[in-house]
């Protein structure tokens, strides 16, 4: 197993009497894209704001590439990049004069790294251009380059696509993804787009009211020892149901002769063994596609984000 490259353990955040984030834990790993999900109000901007260094921790603590942001503030931060709020960039200086003036800041940063970096982000060609005459996607693109000119082990982004048209969706999210590939850092993305968040990330985690309710892989559907919605067509489904609830499940429903049950892969397979050696002729069994947005939605029993 290796290392995480951002870990949470128990944080607390409190504001004035309010408890807004209880015992929240969950670790990003170096390669991965990890998506935030949460209604609004869930608490998703104040964790970050923690994480990023913007707002104390009440309690508990944030180890980012294993150094701790209370006790070792400085080290801990460096490995950070984020675009918390909109990128901020000097609209008539060029692309290239924009990054090099955010060098100055950081030490360390050569005009070798810049040129890697606007590669990176597909800008070299404008380089040169004014960012005025840039697109929102582009100006995206140059604030994640900005963002990681100091070569950041964990990269933040808050609504990384906010605003941007459908092809500067697409185009964000190819790039991350090779970014996170390619770099093998470590990205935390919240965002309200639940079918971007599918597209995007490996893994997500889903808060409410301030507390963590599941970290899952955004692809574990189908997966040996995850339960899914199984649509079964037998010749006799009303001794099938009965013989299932005798043996396999507390429920079983039954709908224009379609058996459908909620169990793991594992357990499927077992179920259709079972019918079949009970004589049972099995036509069709299907699993029902759950998306992100019914995972959600079943998690925060239907809050809306
Ligand atoms: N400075 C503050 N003082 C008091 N309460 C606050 C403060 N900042 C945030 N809160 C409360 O903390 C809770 C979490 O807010 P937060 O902005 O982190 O949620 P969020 O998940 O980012 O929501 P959204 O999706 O709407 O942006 C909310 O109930 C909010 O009212």
């Amino acid at each position: 197993m290796q290392e995480p490259m951002l870990s949470l353990q128990k944080v607390n955040k409190m504001i004035g009497r309010n408890h807004i984030i209880r015992d929240l834990s969950f670790d990003v790993n170096p390669g991965e894209i990890f998506g935030f999900l949460g209604p609004n109000g869930a608490g998703k901007t104040t964790t970050i704001r923690m994480v990023v260094g913007l707002t104390g921790i009440s309690s508990g603590d944030i180890r980012i590439n294993d150094f701790s942001i209370t006790k070792d503030y400085k080290n801990a931060i460096q490995y950070v990049g984020t675009i918390v709020e909109n990128p901020e960039l000097y609209p008539y200086l060029t692309a290239e004069k924009n990054l090099l003036h955010y060098a100055r800041m950081s030490k360390n940063v050569t005009k070798e790294d810049i040129k890697q970096r606007l590669e990176l982000v597909r800008l070299s060609h404008v380089r040169d251009q004014k960012v005025s005459r840039f697109s929102l996607g582009m100006k995206q693109r140059l604030g994640i380059a900005q963002a990681m000119l100091h070569n950041p082990k964990v990269l933040i982004l808050d609504e990384p696509t906010n605003g941007l048209d459908p092809a500067g969706v697409r185009e964000m999210r190819d790039y991350l993804r090779k970014v996170a590939k390619e770099e093998n850092i470590a990205i935390l993305v919240s965002s309200h787009l639940l079918s971007e968040m599918e597209l995007m990330c490996d893994r997500f985690a889903i808060i409410q009211n301030g507390k963590l309710v599941k970290v899952e892989e955004v692809s574990s559907e189908g997966q040996m020892d995850v339960a899914s919605f199984y649509r079964i067509e037998v010749d006799e489904p009303n001794k099938a149901k009965k013989l299932l609830l005798d043996k396999y499940v507390d429920e079983v429903g039954l709908d224009d002769e379609i058996i459908r049950v909620n169990v793991t892969k594992e357990k499927i397979g077992k179920i259709i063994t079972f019918l079949t050696n009970n004589d049972m002729t099995i036509y069709e069994v299907i699993r029902e596609k759950q998306t992100l947005e019914d995972r959600f939605l079943e998690a925060t029993e239907g809050e809306v984000s």
